[in-house]
């Protein structure tokens, strides 16, 4: 895979109207040819660092950049690498700078050395006029140790990596997979483009604070084009009750009003009540609440929505609309309302969460990121390597290595140990603790955290190219169904998502097609122990029985259009997404306190962290941002690249800790 990307950090002398590129091949100790391109201004200052992007077992690392003049006046710089297994020696030849007119320097400069590609990025200045020595390979390279290593490059993990990248950490992150974005990447078939979860995208419009998807690309210069979704989705259920949440909030309370006209009165009082909230939400500057400084900051200039906050933490959707409404059929709406951002009802879902996605969808609005919801994960994993940082796909982190019980470094499927002053996990804490830490006893605040919260099922997913006279003009983005029966919301199979992004952006699908992604919630107990023939057959009847349904209420003769058809089962999401049990996330076991016992990142593991849907505030796209950026400002005070107050940190965590018990 050769990668080239534009470079969205440039360098002022990089910059140079006068920059030239040059390029040379030098055959390593190896034999083997290698072609690099390098960038520098007329004055004659080279910027650059290797940087890698694929590769087998080996990750080079850079040892010195050097350079001289030769006898024929060219420039020549070198560049000492090492292997993880052996060490190598390369040297790295440009020839005739100066003669050269091929400049592009908004391109990475890339390069080859056998079966690894580089790509070579602005870093360090170089005088090219000195000439210098090329040995001194020895010892492990400052540049291997690094502020933080990420596992995982979810949404959570990589707005966390680049956040700590912004603020001047050296950050690796190591994927398990070919690609980042976690649950929120994508994957290719015969021309479609699809989404592997969700594609209502919260948090990314261009207003307010809240923005936080909008918030983490432009922190590393990143902005990607958008489409708006007029309808947030639109609900089908029992009783024919059918009900669009538009963009415009007014629109929405006319049109629910109109269905329950004798409770217009608690209809607009339980969504003003998530106004409340939200308005408090948005007007703080979002950082990490495990930090005292940060915390008694906004408490001092911002007292009424901090207080607002706080009274809320501990409260639930369904007791606020208890409080407005009595209508039990407009109850179940607002539970449906909850489900399909918690898959569990409004009663255990959190009324500053529930908050945070009713209003923020009429607010900022929803909107898809024109060429898919993967864009946003390539996008971060590019900002983050543009700020210096670097990622590894392929790279199964197997264990978290301690030291003394703190957290040091990790371990590699293949045996690459990598080591930081912090590890940031952004697998589940269930996989976290479970199987990345080979530590006895699990810590007690994870044992409270797994008596409080369950694994969420996790989803039958059902990807499908459909020819697009089946989709009656004007259909909406997103639907919820559910038929019949109020009691099977929450049952495995009972209700059923879809998304046709290609509604919004058809470059997503060929011609004359669209995308269907239907997905409804199902546990792996249902699919384990199978014989591979009986999993693939029981995959096609499950999926036969979703989409007759389907057919049924909303597309007649959908079953004759389908062009492509994929299924996913939970045993899918946990080998793509390395989740246990594919699970989407925690699940409170009872009525929970609000967000009251979400653990936040800090772990009872010194220098080691947690990020992602495993953390507070939980599940969704946004709310792992979230966890992002609290977790990046909380090791970058711990690293010392932002204010903490160490006396005031060990009080304050440890009265979070007991707050949490209470949960
Ligand atoms: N699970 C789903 O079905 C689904 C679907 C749609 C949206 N989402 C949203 O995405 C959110 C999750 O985001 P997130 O950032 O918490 O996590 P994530 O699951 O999206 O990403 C975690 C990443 O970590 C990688 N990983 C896990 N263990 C690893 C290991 N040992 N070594 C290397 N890499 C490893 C995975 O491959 C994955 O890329 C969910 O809450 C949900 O809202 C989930
Ligand atoms: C600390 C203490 C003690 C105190 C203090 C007080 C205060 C100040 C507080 C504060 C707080 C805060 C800031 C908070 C915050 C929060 C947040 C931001 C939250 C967020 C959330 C979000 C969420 C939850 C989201 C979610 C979403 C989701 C999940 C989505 C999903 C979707 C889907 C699935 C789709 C559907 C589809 C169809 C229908 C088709």
């Amino acid at each position: 895979m050769f990668l080239s990307h534009s470079l969205s950090t440039p360098n002022s002398l990089l910059n140079s109207q006068n920059t030239k590129q040059f390029s040379t091949s030098t055959p390593t100790k190896q034999n083997k040819e290698m072609n690099t391109f390098c960038s520098f201004d007329s004055q004659k200052t080279l910027q650059f660092s290797w940087y890698n992007l694929s590769f087998g077992q080996y990750r080079p690392t850079i040892q010195k950049l050097k350079t001289f003049s030769s006898s024929k006046g060219q420039v020549l710089l070198f560049n000492h690498y090492k292997l993880q297994r052996r060490r190598v020696k390369a040297k790295f030849g440009f020839v005739d700078p100066l003669k050269s007119s091929n400049i592009d320097i908004n391109k990475l400069v890339t390069g080859k050395l056998g079966t690894f590609d580089f790509v070579l990025r602005s870093k360090s200045t170089f005088r090219v006029d000195k000439v210098v020595d090329l040995e001194g390979i020895g010892g492990v390279s400052k540049e291997s140790y690094y502020d933080a290593i990420v596992v995982g490059s979810g949404i959570g993990g990589l707005v966390a990596a680049t956040q700590l990248a912004v603020k001047g950490a050296r950050v690796l992150v190591l994927e398990k997979y070919v690609i980042p974005g976690g649950s929120s990447g994508y994957y290719q078939r015969d021309g479609f483009t699809f989404d592997v979860g969700s594609s209502v995208m919260f948090g990314f419009s261009d207003k307010g604070n809240l923005n936080l998807i909008t918030q983490a690309l432009a922190a590393v210069g990143c902005e990607m084009e958008v489409i708006p979704d007029p309808t947030t989705v639109h609900y089908h259920l029992p009783n024919d009750l059918s009900v669009r949440v538009h963009r415009e909030y007014s629109e929405f309370i006319r049109g629910l009003t109109s269905k329950f006209p004798h409770e217009k009165e608690g209809i607009v009082r339980f969504y003003g009540e998530c106004w409340k909230i939200f308005n408090a939400l948005n007007s703080l500057e979002l950082k990490s609440l495990e930090e005292p400084i940060y915390l008694f900051g906004q408490f001092f200039q911002k007292p009424l929505a901090c207080l607002t906050l706080a009274y809320y933490l501990p409260q639930n959707a369904g007791d606020i609309a208890r409080k407005y409404i009595k209508d039990p059929l407009l109850l179940s709406f607002i539970d449906a309302e909850c489900f399909i951002v918690s898959t569990v009802n409004a009663l255990q879902t959190p009324m500053i969460n529930a908050s945070m996605v009713l209003c923020d969808r009429h607010f900022g609005g929803i909107n898809y990121p024109v060429g898919g919801v993967g864009g946003i994960a390539k996008s971060l994993a590019k900002g983050l390597v543009d700020q210096g940082s670097e990622i590894l796909y392929k790279a199964n982190v197997t264990n978290i290595v301690l030291e003394h019980g703190k957290a040091v470094g990790v371990k590699l499927s293949d045996g690459r140990e990598f080591f930081a002053k912090t590890i940031i996990s952004n697998a589940t804490r269930w996989d976290t603790f479970g199987k990345l830490l080979k530590t006895e006893n699990l810590p007690k605040e994870e044992e409270n955290f797994q008596k409080a919260y369950v694994k969420a099922p996790s989803f039958l997913s059902i990807h499908m190219g459909v020819k697009d006279e089946v989709l009656p003009p004007d259909t909406d983005c997103h639907h919820f169904m559910l038929e019949n029966d109020w009691t099977s919301l929450e049952e495995p199979y009972g209700s059923i998502f879809l998304s046709i992004p290609t509604v919004l952006d058809s470059s997503l699908a060929p011609d004359g097609s669209h995308i269907l992604h239907i997905f409804t919630t199902s546990s792996i107990e249902d699919w384990q122990g199978l014989p591979q023939k009986d999993y693939e057959a029981k995959k096609e009847l499950v999926a036969d029985e979703i989409i007759s349904r389907l057919e049924k209420k909303l597309f007649p003769g959908l079953k004759q259009s389908i062009i492509f058809k994929e299924v996913g089962t939970p045993k899918t999401h946990r080998r793509f997404l390395a989740r246990d049990e594919g699970t989407y996330g925690p699940m409170p076991r009872g009525i929970p306190k609000g967000l009251l016992g979400m653990p936040f990142n800090t772990t009872a593991i010194d220098g080691l962290y947690c990020v992602g849907d495993s953390c507070f505030p939980g599940q969704g796209v946004i709310a792992v941002a979230f966890s992002g950026v609290m977790c990046a400002h909380r090791v970058a005070a711990d690293i010392g690249i932002e204010q903490k107050s160490p006396i005031l940190d060990v009080a304050f965590l440890q009265l979070l800790r007991w707050l949490r018990t209470l949960a």
